[in-house]
């Protein structure tokens, strides 16, 4: 098997900072062969918005590891109209979802290792008439998995979710003692077998102010978080909790937990985006294939600017070797 990771990059949302992190990253050396699925002539528009050198290869060459010369190695997904930095346009709602499942079927077949998502505009994607919510729930679907769980990584910590891109109206119902029961069990086993812990520490928030306070300020700790961790803890996971969300996160805890599970999108994400926005790594566990994002969205405030970060990219493109090199040397 080859040593050298070959990781996709799909570059998201045309509009959106996607291309600009991606011309900066053709001057980045990395460790793995980068093949970024774009459109080529966006891409060069772009780089010259940027006043930065682009060299694109649409050819398929020799293995090689990414020199971060200047160059790209590119498989072309055209968009549908034309792009402007900044300004979404429905028309090309599709062509994200192209790039997607173009990444996907190269990691299905062996083609990648990985890839690597750059940010996509949700709302843009169902204005063009496809339903979606997210690259977690659309790979999900695509892959079959019937439950995947989106953890970031970043300032020293690992926050999963229980539920991901869902109102808060639909939040409660969401979490069932079967939902939670799984998504604890893919956590465990990951922390385990993918980034090698061998006796987790999971920290588990409940839902409601101070953890409902005995039932007094709401009952899922009651009668669905706590019996699922009771049941869990006979199994000889470590799990703390149901803890109240608002103080989960302490140094003390910090120090001790190798992951938090917050029960929705924005009662961890807000912490670790605090703690790490802009160099974080989503990574999503569950699925048969290796998929790791930016922490970021498509930040169409400063797309053709220069000033996105290609911070997160680069830790997640990092993630993404690392999860490839240890998928590698357990199917030896
Ligand atoms: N991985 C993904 O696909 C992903 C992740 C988060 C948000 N989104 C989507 O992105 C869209 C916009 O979301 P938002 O406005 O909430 O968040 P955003 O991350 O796009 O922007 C928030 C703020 O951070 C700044 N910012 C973001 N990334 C940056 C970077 N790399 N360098 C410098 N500054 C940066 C932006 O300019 C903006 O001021 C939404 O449609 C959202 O759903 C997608
Ligand atoms: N929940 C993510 C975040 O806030 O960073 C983001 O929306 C991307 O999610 P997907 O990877 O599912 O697109």
């Amino acid at each position: 098997m080859n040593a050298l990771p070959k990781i996709a990059i799909t570059s998201g949302e045309p509009a959106g900072i996607g291309l600009d992190v991606c011309v900066k990253l053709a001057h980045t050396a990395l460790p793995a062969e980068i093949v970024v699925l774009a459109d080529p002539q966006a891409l060069q528009a772009r780089a010259a918005q940027l006043g930065m050198p682009l060299t694109i290869h649409t050819d398929v060459r020799p293995l090689h590891s990414h020199a971060g010369d200047g160059t790209l190695t590119v498989l072309p997904i055209p968009t549908a109209a034309p792009v402007v930095a900044g300004k979404l346009d429905p028309r090309n709602g599709r062509t994200v979802l192209e790039m997607l499942d173009r990444a996907l079927a190269g990691c299905q077949t062996g083609e990648f290792d990985a890839m690597v998502t750059a940010p996509v505009h949700k709302g843009i994607i169902n204005e063009a008439g496809i339903a979606f919510t997210g690259h977690t729930e659309y790979l999900a679907e695509k892959t079959g998995t019937a439950q995947v769980v989106m953890m970031l990584v970043g300032g020293g910590m690992r926050v999963a979710l229980a539920t991901t891109h869902l109102p808060l109206t639909q939040v409660s119902a969401a979490i069932t003692q079967a939902s939670l029961t799984t998504t604890l069990r893919i956590l465990h086993h990951d922390l385990v077998h993918t980034f090698g812990i061998p006796q987790p520490r999971i920290y588990v928030a409940g839902l409601n102010p101070h953890a409902g306070e005995d039932g007094y300020l709401g009952m899922e700790e009651i009668d669905t978080i706590n019996p699922v961790l009771t049941q869990l803890r006979a199994e000889g996971m470590q799990l703390v909790g149901a803890l109240p969300a608002d103080t989960m996160f302490s140094q003390k805890n910090l120090a001790h937990a190798d992951a938090f599970l917050a029960m929705y999108h924005d009662q961890g994400l807000a912490v670790l985006k605090h703690a790490s926005f802009g160099q974080g790594v989503n990574v999503t566990l569950g699925l048969p294939i290796i998929r790791t994002s930016v922490d970021h969205g498509t930040a169409l405030d400063i797309a053709g600017s220069g000033q996105a970060d290609i911070g997160s990219m680069l830790s997640a493109i990092q993630l993404a070797i690392a999860l490839s090199h240890t998928r590698k040397t357990h199917h030896k």
